[in-house]
């Protein structure tokens, strides 16, 4: 049977994040895609020109009308903007047989425009957080959501950590922000204890746009299909990896990556882009 994922974010006009990067993932990755439009972006590969947020009710009943008719296997999480949103969709999802749930804590966008009040940080780390089967910051959105400063190895590990006691039942912290030059390493710990890096060759590109949307978008696709966590997440890398380095050069400023990329390696090449440890 087709399994079914869910995205809840914002729509980027340019194509390259939110709602958009996570259909074509799902597509890409023989998911159905369901949707629920948080808000309107104007955006291309130089930034973010406007934000317009929905009404919460209509949020709510976008999630509801998917989920009183489709057996979604795993819904994803980006642009939530506002605490009602946040609040709206806690509240929503607990009343339903939760499927599994990946969180992509959104905060800032590339060009430094917000994704996320200031005020919603306290409602993503007490309402929406604990509901976490997979929680995948970034450096900065794990250093808000955590209070600690990253910069170590150590540092990683012990966000990683505080995620999970602040309810995450795994996280994926990401390094694509970190200073490591040649490579681009993530690390994947849970509430069980399974924990190890996957460490991928940095593609010297300016056109990352979008790529946490799709990592996120990627894990919950695979999840949907039964998957492992850890399963998930490592195919997700390959996904993104194989996006970035296949890049498409499209706009003047910060490109999107390339979805179609993962479909045309063979599962060996995939392979061969990743060291896990
Ligand atoms: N230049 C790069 N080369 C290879 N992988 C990258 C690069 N930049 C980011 N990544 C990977 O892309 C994913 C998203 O990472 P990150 O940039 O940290 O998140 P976000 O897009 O949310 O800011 C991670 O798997 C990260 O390791
Ligand atoms: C509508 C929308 N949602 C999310 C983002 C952020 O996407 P991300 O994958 O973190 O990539 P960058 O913004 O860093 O390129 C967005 N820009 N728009």
């Amino acid at each position: 049977m087709t399994s079914v994922a869910m995205t809840i974010a914002g729509s980027d006009s340019g194509g390259g994040a939110g709602i958009q990067a996570d259909l074509k993932t799902f597509q890409e990755l023989g998911a159905f895609g369901t949707s629920a439009i948080t808000a309107v972006t104007s955006q291309n590969t130089l930034g973010v020109h406007d934000v317009y947020a929905l009404e919460v009710n209509n949020v709510v009943s976008q999630i509801k009308a998917v989920l009183d008719d489709f057996k979604v296997g795993a819904i994803k999480t980006g642009m939530l903007f506002s605490a009602e949103i946040i609040h709206g969709v806690a509240k929503t999802l607990k009343s339903y047989d939760l499927p599994m749930l990946v969180i992509d804590p959104v905060m800032i966008a590339k060009g430094g425009a917000s994704l996320l009040l200031n005020e919603a940080v306290h409602s993503m780390k007490n309402e929406l957080l604990p509901l976490a089967t997979i929680i995948t910051p970034n450096i900065p959105e794990a250093e808000v959501l955590t209070g600690l400063t990253i910069r170590s190895d150590s540092d990683v590990e012990n966000a990683a950590n505080r995620l999970i006691t602040m309810g995450a039942k795994a996280v994926v912290l990401k390094g694509g922000h970190r200073d490591t030059k040649d490579y681009a390493e993530d690390l994947f710990l849970s509430a069980k204890g399974e924990r190890f890096i996957m460490r991928s060759e940095r593609i010297d590109t300016k056109d990352t746009h979008g790529t946490g949307c799709t990592f996120s978008a990627a894990i919950a696709a695979r999840l949907a299909q039964g998957f492992t966590a850890s399963d998930a997440v490592i195919d997700a890398k390959y996904f993104i990896q194989a996006a970035i380095a296949n890049g498409l050069q499209l706009g003047t400023g910060h490109g999107p990556t390339n979805h179609w990329a993962y479909r045309k390696l063979s599962e060996k090449a995939r392979k061969e882009v990743m060291i896990i440890e």
